[in-house]
């Protein structure tokens, strides 16, 4: 069965226009926040959105400012005519993808920054990463009044760290967390992964290989398990580590000892020229 696309908008106003009407009947709004290349982790959290919201919104734009200098901001795959076939059987009301020149122009003197939670992980190697996603998120979330915002766990320090923003700053949309998607060999889906060579793909491989054989035998011991992990990881062939942490699930904080409560361990990688991020919950 073939599907309409769904309604493709550029500017704010158009997406507040069709959205107030909704909210006038009383539908609530389900938003997805990506940067396009869409594949199964992004459908999983729209059929989230899908099956808890009436309305469901997807943005897709590649935020200049989250790239750092240096980074693969032009490189970033763009497949905006692919992304509407994947959405169109999604039942999706409204796609935003705004021009870069005129969502975050030259004139723009407002960042948002949540403290604290910006500072390790993925801010040692990004430092200015975060700034970027919390100001163009907190435009979107302005722009689409969402009842509700899905995220992947994937990026757990970016959930984590929206959660806070929406809480610290009363956002009307409430920030939801879907489970990672990964290939059937343990690989975490990335618009990243089109970078990787099929060697480099195999290599990918210890990241989630080393996670999942962490959280199979985890008995809450933090220190031998983040250094089984960075052993693990430090070894692997192809990879080049960038950091492999266990950590508090919601402060982010590194742990240390013996733990009884939930852990996260989160790690990032080069392969090659490609960065990539993984984590896996850890429970005794
Ligand atoms: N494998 C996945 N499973 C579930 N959600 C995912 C997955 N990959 C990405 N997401 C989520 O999709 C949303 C949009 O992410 P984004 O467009 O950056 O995709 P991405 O694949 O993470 O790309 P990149 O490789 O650049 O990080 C984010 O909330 C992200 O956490
Ligand atoms: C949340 C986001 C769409 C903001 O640009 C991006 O960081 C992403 O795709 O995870
Ligand atoms: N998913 C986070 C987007 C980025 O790496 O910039």
């Amino acid at each position: 069965m073939s599907h309409d696309r769904p309604h493709l908008v550029r500017t704010p106003e158009e997406v507040r226009t069709v959205l107030d009407a909704h909210r006038r009947a009383g539908r609530t709004i389900g938003f997805v926040p990506t940067m396009g290349a869409l594949h199964e982790g992004h459908l999983s959290l729209v059929r989230a959105a899908a099956a808890a919201d009436d309305v469901v919104v997807v943005s897709i734009f590649v935020n200049p400012l989250q790239f750092g200098e240096g980074e693969d901001l032009d490189a970033y795959p763009r497949t905006l005519d692919a992304d509407l076939d994947l959405l169109a059987p999604e039942g999706v009301a409204l796609v935003f993808s705004p021009a870069p020149s005129t969502f975050t122009p030259e004139t723009r003197r407002t960042t948002v920054h949540v403290e604290g939670l910006t500072g390790g992980l993925e801010a040692a190697t990004r430092p200015t990463h975060f700034d970027g996603v919390t100001t163009i998120v907190t435009k979107l979330f302005n722009v689409v009044g969402a009842d509700h915002a899905y995220f992947g766990e994937k990026d757990f320090q970016q959930q984590a760290i929206l959660r806070r923003m929406a809480l610290d700053l009363d956002m009307r949309t409430e920030v939801v967390t879907c489970p990672i998607v990964r290939e059937a060999d343990g690989l975490a889906l990335s618009s990243r992964n089109v970078y990787l060579s099929g060697e480099q793909r195999r290599d990918a491989l210890a990241l989630s290989q080393a996670l999942r054989e962490l959280a199979d035998g985890w008995e809450g011991n933090v220190d031998s398990g983040r250094s089984t992990l960075l052993g693990r990881l430090t070894a692997a062939q192809g990879i080049q580590l960038d950091y492999a942490e266990i950590i508090d699930p919601e402060t982010l904080e590194p742990l240390e000892g013996v733990r009884s409560g939930d852990c996260q361990a989160v790690v990032a990688a080069w392969v090659g020229t490609t960065r990539l991020i993984d984590t896996m919950r850890l429970r005794v």
